[in-house]
């Protein structure tokens, strides 16, 4: 497994080192050492899996109020998205600022995304397979959202949402929302 950090304080790419043979490949995605050594979250509640049908499906941004902020480890299991972190993290040297990668089946990358920060993803083909590793358990009460538009975060989304949900088109703008998770 390789770690990466990105530009985003705490949130690290993480790549399979897949080991190929005639009959294809085997990769660990997840190992607790790896996680510890870095002092990374290692213990997680729940794991989801989100099928998003159309290409440029779009989910999000997202995060739980604390005190049920999670850390999330999202992968693609099956077609490709374009992931999203959103620094919301005030004291953060990056508050404000987002990263981006491309999670693929193909690719086998993961994006560890700490508590504090939005997620997000446009999926990139059709029938997007994307899985979550959580910290935390799910609380409805707590959910809450950004625009994937909003001008302050001038996100550069590789394309525009064919498809989303209108509770993702009516999260507030962060000039709005006075917020901080
Ligand atoms: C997130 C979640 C949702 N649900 C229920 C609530 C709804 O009845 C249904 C769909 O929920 P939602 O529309 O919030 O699903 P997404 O838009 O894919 O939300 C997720 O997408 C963004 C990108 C994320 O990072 C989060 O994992 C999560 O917010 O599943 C649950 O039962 N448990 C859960 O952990």
């Amino acid at each position: 497994m390789l770690f990466t950090r990105t530009d985003l304080e705490g949130v690290w790419l993480i790549e399979a080192s897949p080991i190929r043979d005639e009959r294809g490949s085997f990769a660990r995605t997840f190992c607790i050492d790896e996680m510890n050594v870095r002092g990374l979250e290692h213990r997680f509640a729940q794991h989801s899996l989100s099928r998003s049908t159309a290409k440029h499906t779009l989910r999000g941004l997202h995060f739980q109020r604390a005190p049920h902020a999670e850390v999330k480890v999202v992968s693609c299991l099956n077609g490709a998205i374009w992931d999203v972190a959103v620094d919301l993290r005030p004291q953060s040297p990056t508050y404000r600022r987002w990263t981006a990668a491309e999670l693929s089946a193909d690719n086998m990358r993961q994006l560890y995304i700490p508590k504090g920060c939005a997620h997000g993803f446009l999926s990139l083909t059709e029938d997007a397979l994307v899985g979550y590793l959580i910290s935390t358990r799910y609380d409805p009460s707590a959910a809450a959202g950004l625009r994937y538009d909003d001008p302050a975060l001038a996100i550069d989304w590789p394309a525009a949402p064919a498809v989303m949900s209108e509770k993702d088109r009516s999260w507030p703008l962060l000039a709005d929302s006075g917020h901080h998770a």
